[in-house]
């Protein structure tokens, strides 16, 4: 039976990060994969979104300024941006496998089970560790509705071969916004429909709201309070149904969260515990075998599912294994980022001694370019320290990297008058705010 120091469960971008850190310290690492290497982010996440997303940013930002030096704006072209996308995720899988393989690290193809505490099989083959990482990440998870069966996942949706006329998402969280936002700037007629009337609800209500008034203008339609009760399929098309509320579209994404790949790993036979969040860990991302660690969206925390989170994770968790560090994890601050024009972003506490909320639509930052709404809510505490932060904006992305720092130095509305920022940027009018 071959042995290894530690053994990694899943190549996304926790366990790969956390296979290099420990072959990189000398160990001899093992990191299995049952499906494409490089995991979720490269393949079917983040990136080929955003790639996708460049062309609707592209396109949106032309749109705002249709008559200020553009005329009529084209659709996105689908199938030519589909293969724009592909050259960036076709390459990932092999590209992964081989990167880990040139770092040392013994790369397995398959599923494994736990057949004790020590060890897992996979392929008929049987293999020993001291320590064994799980991070295998979560996947597309639909209501128990008649119909499920017709519903295509983000992952579908990234790869059609053509977007069709009409879409409806279910759900209005990080994945519907997003993929709504992209499916209607190739055309498509998009219909978002969501069991509450409380959209993207880890955000500032105002914002998310004004989210949804965006997307709306541009002819994104939600159906708030709408609680689907069955997919129907007939004449090629689909019918959502819910209490009386019907809804005929070509496709339907479901996109009402994910749950954690655990089931077909044996979790048990290596007393490892786990619940419909995933693995259960203590403050070390131990699970209840304290040999067997989990990090990433496979964990069972309230911790954000996100790819730097995971990366985070990974090298907490080498240092760990490797004797560095004996301390609890503290994950820092995460800033959230909805992408599409706007984008939603925000990081830290909502709630403080003081909140400046600001519309600075009428700004030159933005009035440049001609954004139809843009605002700021910055939350300071009694010391007037920066500590939290919403942003709706095109610039939201970088503006909340530049507030989670300031938060992180504890700086004061004071402090950023004093800083010098490059001018004219959405940064160096920070200090315009307080
Ligand atoms: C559409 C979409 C867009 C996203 N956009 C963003 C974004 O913009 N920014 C951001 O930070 N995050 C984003 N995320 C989240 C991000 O992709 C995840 O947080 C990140 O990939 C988590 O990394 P991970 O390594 O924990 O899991 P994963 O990336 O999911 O990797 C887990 C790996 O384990 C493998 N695996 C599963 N089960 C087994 C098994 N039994 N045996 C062996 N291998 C197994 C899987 O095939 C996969 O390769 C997005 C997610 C989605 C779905
Ligand atoms: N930009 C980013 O960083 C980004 C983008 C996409 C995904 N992600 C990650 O992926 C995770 C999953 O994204 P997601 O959008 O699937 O999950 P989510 O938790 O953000 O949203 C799921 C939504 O579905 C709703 N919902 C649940 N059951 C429903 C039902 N029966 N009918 C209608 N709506 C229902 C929920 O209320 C929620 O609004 C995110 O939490 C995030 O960690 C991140």
């Amino acid at each position: 039976m071959e042995k290894f120091d530690t053994i990694v469960i899943g190549a996304g971008p926790g366990g790969l990060a956390a296979a290099y850190d420990l072959s990189g310290a000398g160990q001899n690492v093992a990191l299995i994969e049952n499906n494409l290497w490089g995991g979720t982010c490269p393949n079917r996440g983040c990136d080929p979104k955003k790639v996708l997303l460049s062309a609707v940013e592209a396109r949106d930002r032309m749109t705002q300024l249709k008559g200020k030096g553009f005329g009529d704006v084209p659709y996105v072209n689908w199938e030519e941006l589909e293969k724009f996308k592909a050259t960036f995720t076709d390459p990932v899988s092999a590209g992964s496998k081989k990167g880990a393989i040139n770092a040392g690290i013994t790369a397995i193809d398959g599923s494994p089970k736990f057949v004790s505490e020590k060890e897992l099989s996979v392929n008929e083959s049987t293999y020993q560790a001291d320590h064994f990482i799980i991070a295998t990440g979560q996947r597309p998870s639909y209501s128990d509705i008649p119909g499920k069966e017709y519903l295509l996942s983000s992952t579908d949706f990234l790869s059609l071969k053509q977007m069709p006329k009409t879409i409806t998402i279910i759900g209005a969280g990080y994945i519907a916004f997003e993929l709504a936002t992209i499916a209607n700037a190739t055309g498509a007629e998009v219909h978002v429909v969501h069991h509450n009337d409380h959209p993207l609800k880890a955000f500032n209500e105002k914002y998310a709201q004004e989210l949804v008034h965006q997307l709306e203008t541009k002819g994104v339609k939600f159906h708030f309070n709408v609680d689907t009760k069955e997919i129907i399929k007939s004449a090629g098309q689909l019918t959502l149904k819910a209490d009386d509320f019907s809804l005929t579209s070509d496709l339907i994404i479901g996109a009402t969260g994910r749950i954690p790949n655990v089931d077909i790993l044996d979790l048990e036979k290596a007393n490892v515990k786990a619940d419909r969040h995933g693995v259960i860990v203590n403050e070390k991302l131990q699970s209840s075998n304290d040999k067997i660690f989990a990090i990433g969206d496979v964990v069972s925390t309230k911790t954000p599912k996100l790819t730097p989170v995971a990366g985070f994770e990974a090298d907490y968790v080498s240092n760990v294994i490797l004797g560095k560090t004996t301390d609890d994890i503290k994950i820092p601050l995460v800033p959230t980022v909805v992408y599409g024009t706007p984008k939603l972003a925000q990081v830290g506490e909502q709630n403080g001694a003081k909140v400046v909320d600001q519309d600075v639509t009428s700004w030159f930052t933005y009035s440049h370019t001609n954004e139809p709404k843009a605002m700021i809510r910055i939350v300071l505490n009694d010391k007037s320290q920066i500590i939290g932060a919403t942003v709706l904006s095109n610039e939201a992305d970088s503006m909340i990297n530049l507030l989670t720092k300031a938060i992180e130095q504890k700086m004061t509305n004071a402090d950023v008058k004093k800083e010098i920022l490059a001018y004219p940027t959405a940064g160096s009018d920070l200090e315009y705010l307080f």
